[in-house]
């Protein structure tokens, strides 16, 4: 039986610490890091990530967005890119917010998180605005393969507090969905993750959920190190807080976007001791 998420997840993390780092190739970046705005110019800055990130730190999170702009060649880079860092021991996080209905999410999870895909990623993120239950068979799936799966609960941007925050039932829709992931998670098995931005206070009850959580928005959304005991806490062990943009803006420079992703994790650490 392959090993579940949480062992996965809590030996890389003692091993590289929590920081999750983001590949964002923003058009911006890639002008910033002299490249051009095309697939070469893409797999460029990925393979300076990977050279970067690799050994360093725990998790790394690709964005699908930045790839699949430049189409098929962009999904080629983003296939090289995941099983790359995946063969280098690094868990990859694939930023793909995919929701839809259930029949629907089963190809998606196949995708993402099935053993055979050319994407196979350690997780990805899903929006369930579908329907909580309409993820049922992905977190099926990733149970199977001891993959994870990382729901929007309150995301770090303003615009989502209407909708996040809107009641329902007698409680938020955020807070729903963390009961839900609470659910799943009573395995053990940390199947079930959820996205807290960590740029606010989320006003989120999480003392009974014990699976991972992403917590982007670190650096450019303005989020910073020193708020994360207090807003996760109690919830620190399998918290990963992520920056994108913070770090990569150290690029194109190997060393350099290597000794920001390492003060960054150091901070981090420092920060949830
Ligand atoms: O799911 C995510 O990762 C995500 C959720 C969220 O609430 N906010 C958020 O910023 N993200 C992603 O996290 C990354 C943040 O990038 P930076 O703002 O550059 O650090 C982007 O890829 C976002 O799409």
């Amino acid at each position: 039986m392959s090993k579940t998420w949480a062992d996965r997840l809590r030996a890389a993390t003692a091993a590289r610490g929590r920081l999750c780092v983001g590949i964002d190739p923003h058009p911006s970046l890639l002008d910033a890091w002299g490249l051009p705005r095309s697939a070469d110019g893409l797999e460029t800055f990925a393979e300076l990530c990977v050279e970067a990130f690799v050994g360093e730190v725990a998790v790394v999170k690709p964005q699908v967005a930045f790839f699949e702009a430049y189409g098929s060649a962009g999904y080629a880079v983003l296939e090289r890119t995941v099983s790359v860092l995946r063969d280098a021991g690094t868990l990859v996080v694939a930023d793909a917010k995919r929701g839809d209905i259930g029949s629907t999410m089963s190809a998606y999870a196949q995708t993402w998180l099935g053993e055979d895909s050319p994407l196979s990623s350690d997780a990805v993120t899903v929006s369930p605005y579908l329907g909580f239950d309409s993820l049922r068979e992905t977190f099926d799936l990733a149970a199977r393969n001891g993959r994870g799966v990382f729901v929007l609960a309150r995301t770090s941007n303003a615009e989502g507090a209407d909708l996040q925050t809107a009641t329902a039932s007698h409680r938020s829709v955020a807070q729903s969905i963390v009961d839900g992931a609470a659910d799943i998670d009573r395995d053990g098995r940390a199947t079930a993750g959820l996205v807290v931005g960590a740029t606010r206070d989320h006003g989120l009850d999480l003392s009974d959920f014990t699976g991972p959580i992403l917590a982007p928005g670190l650096g450019a959304q303005g989020a910073g190190v020193d708020d994360l005991a207090q807003i996760f806490a109690g919830s620190r062990e399998l918290l990963l807080p992520n920056s994108s943009r913070g770090v990569l803006a150290a690029g194109p420079s190997v060393t350099a976007l290597r000794d920001a992703a390492t003060t960054l994790r150091d901070e981090v650490e420092a920060g949830l001791a």
